[in-house]
């Protein structure tokens, strides 16, 4: 189908090939039955990528993926690539990408559907009706600033290290995508850091402040150390709105908030930056939490949801088509009251692999279209 929604598909390794292959499921529907077209561009990345190429993302891959309207990702990694050089690992395609791209701002929505009050490891009047979102900073911290190595000491040992920087643009730009997303949502921003122990923390606090006073009307603004964080999330998640984090924190607190929702496979993800004035949309990866789950590749057991709910994101965040994404998120929820992949399965559910789970949100996708 004709279409100017240029999308560039990278499932990547694992568990991605499998959601992806489902997502492609969900997308032959939107077409059949929404005439909802997409020009889509598949490639390597990760594992996949190093075993074709001998590096985890080609420059012709990267230049697809920049010139895309969006991307779609799987996940990378794998233990086969333990051993491999550093900047040849699977994760190094991914980190590239982003930084390359430029998407600073990755909105990680933490949300715990009806049916999935049992599944999550917390009691269910803790986490029923939660619905977070957890805004992490996904081009600078400790992932990419200088200097970071390892080093060989004079006395033969080694030395590895990295750094957490952070600079007062860097800040003001996440900063002020929190305010926006708090502005939108219930009007409460947490911003997490260690400014106790950390210079970067104390300069992410002043700018934060200074932030709030200049455009944060409307948003009540509140901070708490990283390592409260954690703990508060587990305690009484349904204390915050959006929190607003760095690269490091984020990654960590984003893989806790997926247990209140039941699994980390429910967990999805939008990686965004600067929207282009020609095309009025953003920079944009959509990408599940999750990562290849080594442990269960292969065998048709990846819970593909927090893949869907990756490419509902796209659909409202880049392509404005949030009658869809409504529908597919609807679709998920219904699913949930049929069937559950093992990761989320609670005594009197039906149990299934990763095709039933997407026939039965195509079913419900049917169900509601009607
Ligand atoms: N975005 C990414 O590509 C990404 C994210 C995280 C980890 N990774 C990589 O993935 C590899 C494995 O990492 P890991 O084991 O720490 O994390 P993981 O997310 O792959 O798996 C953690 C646990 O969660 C389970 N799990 C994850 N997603 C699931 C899903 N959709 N359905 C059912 N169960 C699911 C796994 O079976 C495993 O028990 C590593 O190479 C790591 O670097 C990649
Ligand atoms: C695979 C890895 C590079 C990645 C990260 O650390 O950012 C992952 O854990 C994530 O949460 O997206
Ligand atoms: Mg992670």
């Amino acid at each position: 189908m004709a279409s100017n929604r240029k999308v560039m598909v990278l499932p990547g390794d694992g568990i991605g090939r499998e959601v992806m292959q489902a997502n492609m499921k969900i997308i032959d529907w939107l077409a059949k039955y929404r005439s909802l077209g997409f020009d889509l561009s598949e490639g390597l990345v990760g594992g996949a990528a190093y075993d074709a190429h001998g590096t985890p993302l080609t420059d012709e891959t990267l230049a697809d993926s920049m010139s895309a309207d969006a991307v779609l990702f799987g996940a990378v990694g794998g233990p086969q690539y333990d051993d491999l050089a550093f900047e040849l690992k699977p994760e190094r395609g991914l980190l590239r990408l982003r930084k390359e791209m430029d998407l600073y701002a990755n909105l990680r929505p933490a949300i715990v559907f009806p049916a999935l009050v049992d599944a999550s490891s917390l009691k269910p009047d803790l986490v029923s009706g939660l619905d977070i979102m957890i805004l992490r900073e996904l081009c600078g911290g400790s992932y990419f600033a200088e200097p970071r190595g390892i080093d060989v000491r004079e006395d033969g040992s080694k030395l590895g290290y990295d750094t957490n920087a952070y600079s007062t643009p860097e800040i003001e730009r996440i900063g002020r995508v929190g305010f926006d997303l708090a502005r939108k949502r219930n009007g409460r921003l947490t911003s997490v850091e260690k400014s106790n122990v950390m210079h970067s923390g104390v300069l992410w606090r002043e700018v934060m402040i200074r932030l709030h006073g200049e455009e944060g009307e409307g948003v009540e603004l509140s901070h708490m150390y990283a390592d409260n964080c954690a703990m508060q999330l587990v305690r009484a998640p349904k204390q915050f709105d959006v929190i607003v984090t760095d690269n490091l924190f984020g990654d960590l607190l984003s893989d806790c908030a997926a247990m209140l929702t039941g699994s980390l496979g429910m967990l999805p993800s939008a990686s965004l930056g600067d929207i282009d004035p020609d095309t009025g949309i953003p920079a944009a990866m959509y990408e599940p939490v999750h990562g290849s789950a080594p442990d269960i590749a292969g065998k048709g057991l990846a819970n593909p949801l927090a893949q869907f709910m990756s490419f509902s994101m796209m659909l409202r965040y880049s392509f404005g088509q949030a009658e869809e994404a409504d529908l597919l998120e609807q679709a998920v929820s219904d699913a949930l009251a049929v069937k559950r992949t093992g990761d989320i399965m609670t005594p009197g559910c039906e149990q299934t692999g990763t095709d039933g789970m997407t026939a039965a949100v195509i079913d419900a996708m049917d169900r509601l279209a009607r």
